[in-house]
């Protein structure tokens, strides 16, 4: 986009920013071919099982380091105990323009090196509750790009999970990033706008999230 006509940048609280339409088409294509590659191995995308017996609607994949409920590990421990796909040098520099863009912050943006993405597919019954982020040792931002339905992102605040929260929509292409003092802020979403996302991206139905995180954790020797 031109400097004459410059992206609408909407900070929802301190250091919660929301870019709307900020990838590309085709960028949204190569993101979802990625993650659908993903997906399939060498550890395939699933159902989380929480400790306390739940199992998370959403399905998730990940790159570079593998979540599971509350730690990051190499290995897919609660899946197949493969090895997780390696965290891509593009989608360093991909996180690394999103913070550009979002913060206007060149030299924050350099420094930024994420080793993480946590991929999660919405279908339309898909929620996701209100939580913090915070298996990371690491306080820098989260990079998060959607793509497919629109969904409901609810915005809370960092002290509990209920009001006062902003509620915002997310579309394909946006990019939405939480840091400072907006890190540890309790979010989630409540809901799916079923049949809102252009087919075109590669994705016929339901909503991809991508989130890009920095874990702060070193491999073990
Ligand atoms: O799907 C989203 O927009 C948010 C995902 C999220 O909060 C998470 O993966 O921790
Ligand atoms: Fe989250």
């Amino acid at each position: 986009m031109s400097a004459l006509f410059p992206r609408p940048r909407m900070e929802v609280a301190p250091g919660a920013v929301h870019v709307p339409g900020w990838l590309t088409p085709g960028q949204q294509r190569r993101l979802v071919a990625a993650c659908r590659a993903w997906a399939g191995g060498p550890v395939p995308i699933r159902h989380t099982r929480l400790p306390s017996g739940g199992v998370m609607s959403v399905r998730t994949v990940c790159v570079g380091w593998h979540w599971l409920p509350y730690r990051y590990s190499r290995t897919a421990d609660d899946v197949n105990g493969a090895r997780v796909a390696e965290f891509p040098e593009w989608l360093v520099e991909l996180g690394r323009r999103a913070l550009a863009e979002a913060y206007g912050d060149e030299a924050a943006a350099a420094g930024y090196t994420p080793d993480t993405a946590l991929i999660n597919f919405y279908d339309g019954q898909a929620t996701l509750g209100m939580h913090q982020d915070k298996d990371e040792k690491s306080s820098a931002p989260v990079v998060s790009l959607s793509i497919g339905d629109t969904c409901v992102f609810r915005v809370g605040n960092t002290a509990t999970r209920t009001r006062p929260y902003t509620d915002i929509e997310l579309a394909s292409g946006d990019l939405f990033v939480f840091g400072g003092p907006s890190r540890y802020v309790y979010h989630g979403v409540p809901r799916v706008l079923v049949g809102t996302g252009d087919p075109a991206t590669g994705l016929r139905t339901g909503r991809l999230n991508i989130t890009l995180r920095v874990t702060g954790l070193q491999d073990s020797s």
